[in-house]
Parts: structure tokens; C-alpha cells; sequence
């Protein structure tokens, strides 16, 4: 490959000496073309207009790159239809201009410098970073157009080294390394235009050497770590423009009067970059993402290389005042207070001390909105007179002790603990104190130590299976707990499923105990996640059940003991009140309100009903969670049993 190359580079530095030897392009100098500062050199490149000759004359790079490219002895000429190798390199005295296809950069006199990114060719041509940056000493000017550059680790070591110049117009160009290493030494000039160069690796290390001017226009080139390291010593410009660049920290030591613009957008220069630069008159403008900024404007952001640092010194001074001063002028922030007033605050009552203010009197629309307003508060009285009523009930104290001495309500652990119960048994206080042995977990009643089968579902009142056996149902609200409760009275979790979503029992559900009873569990009324119609159909069906079945002995009807009966639940009562089917209200869900409440619930409850004649007394609370009660519903629906057997 390196032969290959170098063989190839031979040609066309013969190819260039015979072209230089022939007529100069006659637009070379008028818009075309730029001069660079650089010492014993110079160079003049024209862009577009005389691509054919190096196309002629080039056809290998032509056929590898896909480009085309003037080449003259010394110069350049790129004639990119892609965007590749157009390029202009100005020299010493002389002008940039900026019309070439790809990209031109040049400095002149050393000290100025141009970044041109060239993007897609075919004339168009990028600008960015112009003359953003002065300096440029002692005849080294380099002019990078890169987005991605890749080039290889120590590509550009040596470059530019005495007034070397470079210029690459490249695209996708994966320059390894070495592979030109000795190319355009003793003063040669190297013009690249190239899309996918294969050129070996080393391409450019030696490059340049001894006055080289070298041009790059790179859109993926590689330049990665320390490859700029050297480049810019004594008095080098160098010009970048890029996108994304990934210069490692290889910039470390660009700080002898070096001049360096860059154009980045993405930059990633190593963290020791910015501390080092601007010695001994560095110039970075690392700015200007917008291309084509003007030359103007560019020069106002131009410092004198030798003055940097003492201009950021004064700049660093000053941001630093800037901030101590306006941290010392912020207005301090003032504290709000706020003014809690309480209606009956006595220590207000000294602002009403004031004489009265005389009261207008009321016309007809002021007694109007009087009477409203009266109402209103009348409505809200009564509805907080609910819970003032609900509080102001004083529990019999036959209810007060059955709660304490069953532990109902809501009660720490600790306090089951004390009493003896094992709380890791589910529904501990169904459990016999102190005990886990299944023996002692035995159900008193017999009734309810058999096995509970499940036997039929009706949607229907037809599909009602025949009343052999007693029958208890459990009705109420959805989701009060009627499921959980068939489940913790017999101890047998899982038959019946349970769901905390409203509305999962959706038909009538029979199962035997045994023998001996037969279990209902009726679907729920009110709310429910389930459609309107279906809710009715549901209820209708479970007044329907309530109301005409035979075989119904008792009908727990299961409520809330946090909402107490609702006017769902009285007008099951009603229906059952007039069907003569006996009812026993069981509280539920006992465990979520506090002693004093579940009792003030039983006793508001039992005072409803107490003019029902099918209502059963007492009334019952459990709690399935906890077990607390179920013992005794047990014994009373196990009555029951017994009595059908009778
Ligand atoms: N804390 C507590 N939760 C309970 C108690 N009983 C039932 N639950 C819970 O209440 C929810 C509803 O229980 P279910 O037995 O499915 O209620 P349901 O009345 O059958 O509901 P539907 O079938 O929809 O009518 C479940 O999440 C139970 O765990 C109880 O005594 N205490
Ligand atoms: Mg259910």
C-alpha cells in the first residue's frame, strides 16, 4: 500500500512540475485564490474553473476518490463536484477568497487566518471560524476542514514544521498512519482531495517538512489523541474546522505563539487544552458555530496574540468583580409573614372595640339572600349534625361490653398478644387463645366443621336449585364482605372467592355445609363495577330470592360498619319486612373503626330497628380479618341448623 501510494504521489508531483510549467490560470488571482503568509513560499490555487487538467492528468485519484482535483507543481486545484477537495491556500501577502468548492483556509502574513468548511461541494462552501483568530508567526498557517476527523494517533506531529502548510479536502478520508510520511518534504505542497482515500497510514507525519504547505478537507477524518501535539510549535497557525472533533489532549503543548481557530461544535479537546493555550500569545477563538460570520466581526473578536493573557487576566478580573458585585447588590429578600386569624381569637377582640358601625337596613332582596343563605346553613348544620348525632349516641352497655370482651373494633396487635391470641394465625381471634395445634383450631359448632361445597350458581330465579336444606344468605352492599365471611365462618379460605373490587359475586352462589346447612352468597346492590342494567338485574334478583324462597331461614344482611345502613339496605328490609323472611344485620369490617364507633354503630342500628317485627336480635359484628365475633355468629346461625333439624 505505502509503495503503492508513494509511486502514486511520485506521478503526481511530476504531473505538477509539468503543469506548473505551463500557463498560470488566468481567474487564479482574481477571485479564486489566496494568498498565505509564509515564509519563501507561495502558493496560488484555483478552485473550479481548471479542474479538467488534473482530472486528466490524475486519474488514478480521480477513479479512487471519486473527486477531481488541480494539481500544478505546486498548486492546487480543487474542482470537488462532491464537496471533496475543493480548497484555497493563500500565501504570504496575498488574499483568501472563498469560492472554492470544499473548503480554503489560509493566514496571511503569518498572522491571519481563515477556516472554510466546505460541505457539499459543487461551489457551495462553508465559512466558519473566518479570521476569527490572529496570529500566525513565523510562516505556519494550517487550515483544517473537518467534521469527524479521524486522522490517525501522530498524523500531524510534524507537520507544518518550518512553514509547513496544509491542506486536506477530504471526506471520508482514513489516512492511517506513515503511509505519506516523506511526502512534500524540502517545500513540497500536498493538495488532497479525496472522499475515501486509502492511502496507508502516516500519511502526513513527515508531511510538510521544510515549508510544506499542506491543505486538508476532511469531513471524517480521524484525528484522535495526541495527534495535533506538535503541530503550531514556533509561531504555527492552525485552522480548524470541525464538527465534532475529538481531539484528545494532544494540544497540550500549542503554546509557543501558536494561533489556533477553532470551529467546533461538539468539541471534545481534552480539559488541559484551555490551560496551556493563550501562553505566549495563543489565540483560541473557540467560537462562531455560525458559519460565514463576517470578517468584521470576526475582527472584533480578535485579540493581539502577545496580549492574551493579560487580556484574560483582566477579563477573569473582571468577570470576578462582576460577581462579588452583584452578589453584594442583590436586594436582601424580605420574609412574608403570614397572619393566621382565628375566628374566636380573644386576643381580637380588642380591633372590635371600636364603636359599632351603623347597620344598614335590609331591603327586600337583602331579606331574600338572607332566607337562601339561612337555608344553606341550615343544610350544612344537619348534614354536621350527622356526625355530631353519630357521636352524641351512648352505646347500651350490653353492646360495650360484647365489643370489649370480643375485641372488636380496631386494636393494636400488642393488645391481641396480650390477650393471648396468636396473630399469625389467620383470623387469630376465631382461634383459640395461646394455641396453634389444629386440634384446638377445631370448630365448636358442628355445623360449620363440615366441608363447604359449592354446588350451584343462579342467574335466574328458574335455576334456583330445590330448598332441601336450611338455608342462611348473606346479602348487603357490594364489597362489604359477605364472600370473606362464608370463608371465615367455616375456616375453609379459598372456597369462596373474594375480590376487592365491587361487583366479583355476580350470581347466587349455593353451598352445602355438609348436611346440615346450605350457604348463599347473593350478589351485592349499589355500586358495582359493572353496567346499570346488570346491577338491576342483580338486585332484582336477589329481592326476588329474598322475598319467595323456600327454604330461607335467616337472611344476614351484611353492613358497613364504617357507613352504616344505607337506602339500598332499608329497602331490602322493607322487602323482607314484608316478605316475613327474618333478617339478622351483621356488622362487618369491624377491624377498620375504632371500639367506641362499632358499638355507637350497633346501638344506632339496633334503634332503627327496633319496630321490625322479621328483624332477628341481637345484632352481630365481625370482623373476617381479625375473626373477632365470629365465634358467636357461628353459635347463632348454628341455631339454626339445629333447628332445621328439628
Ligand atoms: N379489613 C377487613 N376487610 C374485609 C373484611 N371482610 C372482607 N374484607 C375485604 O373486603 C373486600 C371485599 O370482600 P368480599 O368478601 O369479596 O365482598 P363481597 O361482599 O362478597 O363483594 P361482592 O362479591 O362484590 O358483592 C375484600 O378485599 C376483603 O378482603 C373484614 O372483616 N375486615
Ligand atoms: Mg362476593
Amino acid at each position: 500500500m505505502f509503495q503503492e501510494t508513494k509511486s502514486k504521489f511520485g506521478n503526481l508531483k511530476k504531473r505538477a512540475k509539468f503543469a506548473l510549467g505551463k500557463s498560470k490560470p488566468s481567474n487564479m488571482e482574481q477571485s479564486n485564490t489566496k494568498t498565505l503568509g509564509f515564509k519563501g513560499k507561495s502558493q496560488t490555487r484555483k478552485v473550479n474553473d481548471d479542474v479538467e487538467p488534473y482530472k486528466r492528468r490524475n486519474d488514478s485519484v480521480k477513479s479512487r476518490n471519486d473527486d477531481s482535483g488541480g494539481y500544478r507543481g505546486k498548486r492546487f486545484e480543487g474542482g470537488d463536484t462532491r464537496g471533496g477537495g475543493g480548497f484555497k491556500s493563500g500565501y504570504k501577502g496575498r488574499k483568501d477568497s472563498n469560492e472554492s468548492n470544499g473548503f480554503g483556509g489560509s493566514g496571511f502574513d503569518g498572522k491571519r487566518k481563515r477556516v472554510y468548511g466546505g460541505k457539499d461541494g459543487d461551489g457551495e462552501s462553508k465559512f466558519r471560524d473566518s479570521g476569527k483568530a490572529n496570529g500566525g508567526f513565523a510562516g505556519k498557517n494550517r487550515v483544517f476542514e473537518k467534521r469527524d476527523s479521524r486522522d490517525g494517533g501522530g498524523d500531524r506531529r510534524r507537520n507544518f514544521e518550518n512553514g509547513e502548510r496544509r491542506v486536506f479536502g477530504k471526506r471520508d478520508s482514513q489516512d492511517g498512519g506513515g503511509g505519506g510520511r516523506r511526502n512534500s518534504e524540502n517545500g513540497e505542497t500536498r493538495m488532497f482531495n479525496k472522499r475515501e482515500p486509502s492511502v496507508g497510514g502516516g500519511d502526513r507525519r513527515r508531511n510538510g517538512e521544510n515549508g510544506e504547505n499542506r491543505m486538508f478537507d476532511k469531513r471524517e477524518s480521524r484525528d484522535r489523541g495526541g495527534g495535533n501535539r506538535r503541530n503550531s510549535e514556533n509561531g504555527e497557525t492552525r485552522m480548524f474546522s470541525k464538527r465534532e472533533p475529538r481531539d484528545g489532549g494532544g494540544d497540550r503543548r500549542n503554546s509557543t505563539g501558536e494561533n489556533r481557530v477553532f470551529n467546533k461544535r461538539e468539541s471534545r479537546d481534552g480539559g488541559s487544552d484551555r490551560r496551556f493555550n493563550a501562553e505566549k500569545g495563543d489565540n483560541r477563538n473557540g467560537l462562531s458555530r455560525k458559519n460565514g460570520e463576517t470578517n468584521e466581526n470576526s475582527k472584533q473578536l480578535q485579540s493581539p496574540p502577545a496580549e492574551d493573557h493579560e487580556f484574560d487576566r483582566k477579563k477573569l478580573k473582571f468577570m470576578k468583580n462582576y460577581e462579588v458585585a452583584t452578589t453584594f447588590d442583590r436586594p436582601k429578600r424580605k420574609m412574608r409573614l403570614f397572619r393566621v386569624e382565628y375566628p374566636n381569637d380573644p386576643a381580637k377582640k380588642r380591633f372590635d372595640d371600636s364603636p359599632p358601625t351603623p347597620t344598614p337596613t335590609p331591603t327586600v332582596n337583602d331579606t331574600e339572600q338572607k332566607e337562601d343563605s339561612d337555608s344553606e346553613d341550615a343544610e350544612e348544620n344537619a348534614e354536621m349534625s350527622k356526625n355530631a348525632q353519630f357521636r352524641a349516641i351512648q352505646p347500651s352497655p350490653a353492646i360495650t361490653l360484647f365489643v370489649n370482651e370480643n375485641l372488636l373494633g380496631r386494636r393494636r396487635e400488642l393488645e391481641f398478644r396480650k390477650a393471648g391470641y396468636n396473630i399469625e394465625l389467620p383470623s387469630p381471634l376465631d382461634n383459640v387463645p395461646f394455641s396453634t395445634s389444629s386440634e384446638r383450631e377445631r370448630i365448636e359448632e358442628s355445623a360449620f366443621r363440615n366441608k363447604l361445597d359449592f354446588f350451584a350458581a343462579a342467574k335466574v330465579s328458574s335455576s334456583f336449585p330445590d330448598p332441601d336444606l336450611p338455608e342462611i344468605a348473606f346479602a348487603g352492599r357490594s364489597n362489604v364482605g359477605k364472600s370473606s365471611l362464608l370463608n371465615s365462618l367455616t375456616r375453609q379460605w379459598g372456597v369462596v372467592r373474594t375480590s376487592d373490587k365491587p361487583g366479583l359475586t355476580q350470581t347466587i352462589n349455593f353451598f352445602n355445609l355438609g348436611s346440615k346447612l346450605c350457604l348463599v352468597d347473593l350478589p351485592g346492590y349499589g355500586f358495582a363495577y359493572a353496567k346499570d342494567e346488570v346491577k338491576e338485574s342483580w338486585e332484582e334478583l336477589v329481592k326476588e330470592y329474598v322475598s319467595t324462597r323456600e327454604g330461607l331461614k335467616r337472611v344476614c344482611l351484611l353492613i358497613d360498619t364504617k357507613w352504616g345502613m344505607k337506602a339500598r339496605d332499608y329497602e331490602l328490609v322493607d322487602l323482607m319486612e314484608r316478605s316475613k323472611t327474618k333478617y339478622q344485620i351483621v356488622l362487618t369490617k369491624t377491624d377498620l373503626a375504632f371500639p367506641i364507633d362499632v358499638a355507637r354503630r350497633a346501638m344506632q342500628i339496633e334503634e332503627t330497628l327496633k319496630t321490625k317485627k322479621s328483624a332477628v336480635q341481637p345484632l352481630m359484628m365481625v370482623s373476617s380479618k381479625t375473626g373477632a365475633g365470629i365465634r358467636c355468629l357461628r353459635t347463632v346461625l348454628s341455631n339454626i341448623s339445629r333447628f332445621a333439624r328439628l
